[in-house]
C-alpha cells in the first residue's frame, strides 16, 4: 500500500509563490540591500546542486556602473542607433545581477549537471525576490559573450557570463498578471504497467 506524505507546514505557501510568480519587466528603485540580497543567495545556494560545487558567481551592478557596463555593452553593436538602445537597456532596473556561469572539473559530475544547478540557484533567486514583493526578470544579454562585455565584468576564460536577473520594485499600478494555465499533458509520459 502506497501512503502519500502529509504536506509540509509550508507547502501550500511554496506552491502559491510558485504558481503566482511573474517576471517584472518594468522595475524601478528600490532594490534590495546587499545584507538583504546575501541572505536570498544563501536561501538560494539550498537549490539542487550535485557535489554542493556551487558553479557559480554573481556580480552585483548598481548605480552608475550600469552605465559603465552599458557603454562596454554597445561597443558590441552594429549600429550606432542599436548602441544606444542596448546601452539604455542597463539602466531599467536599480539593480543588475550576472550570473556567471564556473564550470569545474570534476570526474562524476558533468558540465551540463553544473549548468543546471547554476540555473536551478538562478530561478530559485528569482522565486524568492518574487515572495519578498521585489520584482526580478532573466535577461540572457546584452551580449553576453562580447568580448567588450566579457573583459568590463572581468568573466575568466573558463566562465560564462549567463544574462542578468535584473531587480528592483516592481513600478506602482502594473498589477499582478495572470498567467495562463499550462497545457502539460503532452509533456509527460509514462512507462509503467498500470493501466490508467
Ligand atoms: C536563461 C534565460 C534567459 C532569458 N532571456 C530572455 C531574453 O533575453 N529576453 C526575453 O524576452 N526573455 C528572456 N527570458 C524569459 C523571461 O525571463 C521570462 O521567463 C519570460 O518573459 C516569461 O515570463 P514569466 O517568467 O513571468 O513566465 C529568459 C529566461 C531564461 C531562463
Amino acid at each position: 500500500m502506497t501512503t502519500v506524505p502529509a504536506p509540509r507546514p509550508a507547502a501550500g505557501t511554496v506552491e502559491t509563490a510558485i504558481r503566482t510568480r511573474r517576471s517584472t519587466i518594468r522595475l524601478t528603485e528600490p532594490a534590495p540591500s546587499p545584507d538583504e540580497l546575501l541572505d536570498l543567495l544563501a536561501a538560494a545556494a539550498t537549490a539542487p546542486d550535485h557535489g554542493q560545487l556551487r558553479p557559480w558567481r554573481l556580480i552585483a551592478i548598481r548605480g552608475d556602473a550600469r552605465a559603465g557596463l552599458g557603454e562596454a555593452a554597445a561597443e558590441a553593436a552594429p549600429t550606432a542607433d542599436l548602441a544606444e538602445r542596448v546601452a539604455a537597456k542597463h539602466l531599467r532596473a536599480p539593480l543588475m545581477l550576472a550570473i556567471v556561469f564556473q564550470p569545474r572539473k570534476h570526474p562524476t559530475i558533468p558540465r551540463w549537471e553544473q549548468l543546471a544547478a547554476t540555473s536551478a540557484m538562478a530561478t530559485t533567486l528569482l522565486l524568492l525576490l518574487d515572495t519578498r514583493g521585489w520584482g526580478g526578470v532573466w535577461f540572457g544579454g546584452p551580449y553576453p559573450d562580447a568580448p567588450q562585455v566579457r573583459k568590463h565584468l572581468a568573466i575568466g576564460d573558463g566562465e560564462q557570463l549567463l544574462g542578468y536577473l535584473y531587480v528592483g520594485t516592481p513600478v506602482p499600478g502594473d498589477g499582478p498578471r495572470p498567467r495562463p494555465a499550462a497545457d502539460v499533458r503532452s509533456k509527460l509520459t509514462w512507462l509503467d504497467d498500470i493501466a490508467l
